[in-house]
């Protein structure tokens, strides 16, 4: 069963937007387990644009579902991550200024950077993945840093999947299926949406957990965060 994990950085992104406490990130994490969601998911940037590193400390013991802190292994992230223990940790590759993810990690070109992370979070019980864009020599290059899991970048997925979605797969199924092959666990975010989501997974059903975002959120201003999760679910059936 693939489990929807619920990016809730735009819930942040608003709040902050008028510097009180409206929408409220830990009514939203609340609402959306309760609607159904599997997993929240956080990515604290280091200008605390949306989250902020005080909203992961106030969400962990609040969340019953599985929690997803996203975020560079920088030194401030991994004391952060190492001080909240989340079910699992998302390594991305993200420059500081950067708008927002747009691509993975080499693997092979970092591989005693990130084999050290990995083994660190791994040592406090922290289910470890790497995110990568969909080339199977990446995915087999997180096996080697001793990673749990990999996520794939689907940015180029859903940025192709209007003009031709059997093409916009294509590298996904290669980079999924190396995955299922060295026994990697897969996770998969970046732009995944109502109108992709269902064909991913139809491609790609042991996908282990999607993390979406940005789209859900801007769905459910028009329809309401309970049937929008609701949907996202229905997708994934
Ligand atoms: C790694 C990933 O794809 C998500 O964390 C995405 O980067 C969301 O970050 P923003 O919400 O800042 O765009
Ligand atoms: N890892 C992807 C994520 O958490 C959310 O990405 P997006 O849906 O906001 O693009």
């Amino acid at each position: 069963m693939t489990k929807l994990s619920v990016n809730i950085n735009k819930v942040a992104t608003l709040r902050n937007a008028r510097g009180g406490n409206n929408p409220d990130v830990i009514e939203a994490a609340r609402n959306i387990e309760s609607f159904g969601g599997q997993g929240i998911t956080v990515h604290p940037r280091p200008d605390e644009r949306h989250i902020r590193y005080q909203d992961v400390r106030d969400l962990r013991p609040i969340i019953t579902t599985e929690f997803n802190i996203e975020g560079n292994p920088i030194d401030s992230f991994v004391k952060l991550v190492l001080e909240v223990v989340p079910t699992q940790v998302t390594l991305v590759p993200d420059g500081h200024d950067q708008i927002t993810s747009n691509h993975g990690w080499d693997t092979l070109e970092n591989r005693n950077f990130l084999t050290d992370i990995c083994h660190t979070f791994s040592q406090a019980g922290i289910r470890t993945s790497i995110f990568v864009d969909a080339d199977p020599k990446m995915v087999e290059g997180a096996k080697a840093c001793g990673a749990d899991r990999v996520e794939l970048y689907t940015e180029p997925y859903a940025s192709g999947y209007n003009s031709n979605r059997e093409a916009a797969i294509a590298p996904f199924v290669a980079a999924a299926e190396e995955a299922r092959r060295i026994g990697l666990g897969l996770n998969a975010g970046h732009d995944l949406s109502l109108e992709n989501l269902h064909y991913f997974h139809s491609r790609i059903p042991w996908t282990d957990e999607v993390s979406i975002g940005h789209a859900l959120i801007c769905d459910a201003l028009y329809m309401g965060l309970k049937p929008t999760v609701e949907k996202y679910l229905i997708a994934l059936k």
